[in-house]
């Protein structure tokens, strides 16, 4: 893991996009894993303002989604995909043919549609570059704690913990749907870079868990300690309960070098 503690959410953010450009601009056909949720909303702003200024051309990207609400019409304001419309891909260039999310209606099995979206990764050549967000219980995507560390695209149960948390995103009287399609923690494993970016003194004890707590299903962020390229962007906030911090600064001033002089990918 290569862990980045930076002042604060804002420089979180442009980190990301630093990574997230590198990534477009270094591959010919660039394959994204993208997550929903507030903390990666300031990224795609960035993204956005970087295409405006004819510095990123989406042109050649596909784009892959953690989850999705079951059972959800796309149009629908609470859709992922309506978020990903708002906050990305209606304000860039890219083809949205191309870009997928995890969907499946109540007259769809989920076990097949699981497969289909496991398939249609693999025949983008698998995912670049995954970022991720953290739930307050160390879930990633919607993998909630339990969950196989070997599990793949599937329908999830939501937990009480996560229902509670994203309830502040619907209006009072807007239904909040219990169930979701999600990317597995297998799945999330196979990117050949992953980019989790939490901020917030609520996110420091699943930070500090996934960090440097034992590999558990009951922290299922946890699993990114055995991939090999994980990169986690955290602030100070976040960072709050880790012990190393010393450490992980001086390691990432060392890794800079190296990533400055040879690039990320071989
Ligand atoms: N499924 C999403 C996750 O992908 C996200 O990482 C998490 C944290 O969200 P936030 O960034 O709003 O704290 O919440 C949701 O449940």
């Amino acid at each position: 893991m290569q862990i980045i503690i930076l002042e604060n959410a804002q420089q979180v953010a442009s980190n990301a996009a630093q990574w997230v450009a590198e990534v477009i601009k270094q591959k010919t056909n660039p394959v994204l894993g993208l997550a929903t949720g507030s903390t990666p909303i300031s990224l795609y702003k960035l993204l956005v303002e970087k295409h405006q200024q004819a510095q990123l051309s989406f042109e050649n990207v596909t784009t892959f989604n953690l989850d999705e609400y079951h059972n959800i019409e796309a149009e629908n304001a609470q859709s992922y995909r309506t978020f990903m419309k708002e906050n990305l891909f209606d304000h860039v260039n890219i083809d949205q043919e191309k870009t997928y999310l995890p969907t499946c209606r109540s007259d769809q099995n989920p076990r097949v549609q699981g497969l289909a979206y496991e398939e249609q990764i693999k025949n983008a050549g698998g995912v670049d570059l995954q970022i991720l967000g953290i739930g307050a219980n160390g879930h990633i995507g919607f993998n909630e704690p339990t969950s196989s560390l070997a599990s793949r695209t599937r329908i999830k149960t939501l937990t009480k913990q996560t229902l509670q948390d994203n309830s502040r995103l619907f209006k009072k009287d807007e239904y909040q749907p219990t169930m979701a399609m999600t990317m597995g923690i297998a799945t999330i494993l196979d990117a050949r870079y992953v980019l989790l970016m939490a901020t917030g003194k609520n996110k420091a004890a699943a930070v500090k868990q996934m960090i440097t707590g034992p590999v558990t299903a009951m922290c299922p962020a946890s699993a990114l300690q055995m991939h090999e390229n994980a990169i986690i962007l955290i602030d100070k906030d976040a960072a709050s309960e880790l012990t190393e911090q010393e450490y992980f600064q001086w390691a990432n001033q060392e890794h800079q070098k190296i990533n400055q002089t040879f690039g990320l990918f071989i």
